[in-house]
């Protein structure tokens, strides 16, 4: 079902030092903070040749990254997203097999302008996994 790793996602408590870590000390190519209130956070992509990272910091009273931070205050490795050909099939599929997938369970529209879903992280060995749907190249 799942293709290509889109991304890694790092909360960070710092967006522009993690931002000038990544632009200075490993010289990749950094956008500027792009607010995503949907999702509540503030996001800074890294592009890879392979993949990007997403630097996430809370935005909002309600972040669903605060409650990850307060436990890593340093930050750490929040998320991984696989891009799938249909998000709501995979979805379902996931369901029928014992996943949770969070929140209401429709998906919502990701940084990218995909629809994306989050699947528990108890049901993946500890990591929160991001699914979105990427239209075939
Ligand atoms: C930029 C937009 C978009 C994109 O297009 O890429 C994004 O990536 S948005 C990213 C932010 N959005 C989300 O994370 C949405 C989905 N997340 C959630 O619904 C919640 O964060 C959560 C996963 C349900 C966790 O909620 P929280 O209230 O923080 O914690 P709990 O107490 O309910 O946690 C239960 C359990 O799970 C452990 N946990 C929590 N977060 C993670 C994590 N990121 N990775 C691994 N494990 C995690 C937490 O420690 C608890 O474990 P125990 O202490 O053992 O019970
Ligand atoms: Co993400």
């Amino acid at each position: 079902m799942i293709g290509k790793l889109n991304h890694v996602a790092i909360a960070v408590p710092d967006l522009e030092k993690a931002a000038n870590t990544y632009r200075e000390t490993l010289g990749a190519k950094v956008s500027a903070p792009h607010p995503v209130p949907a999702h509540g956070v503030t996001v800074v992509f890294v592009e890879l040749p392979n993949t990007k990272i997403e630097l996430l910091h809370p935005l909002g009273d309600k972040s669903p990254i605060a409650g990850f931070l307060e436990k890593n205050a340093g930050g750490g490795i929040h998320h991984i997203c696989f891009e799938v050909e249909d998000v709501v099939a995979a979805g379902e599929t996931l369901k029928a097999a014992g996943a949770r997938v969070l929140g209401d369970g429709a998906p919502k529209i990701g940084a990218h302008g995909n629809p994306v879903l989050f699947l528990h992280p108890k049901d993946f060995f500890g990591t929160l996994v991001e699914i979105e749907q990427v239209p075939a190249a």
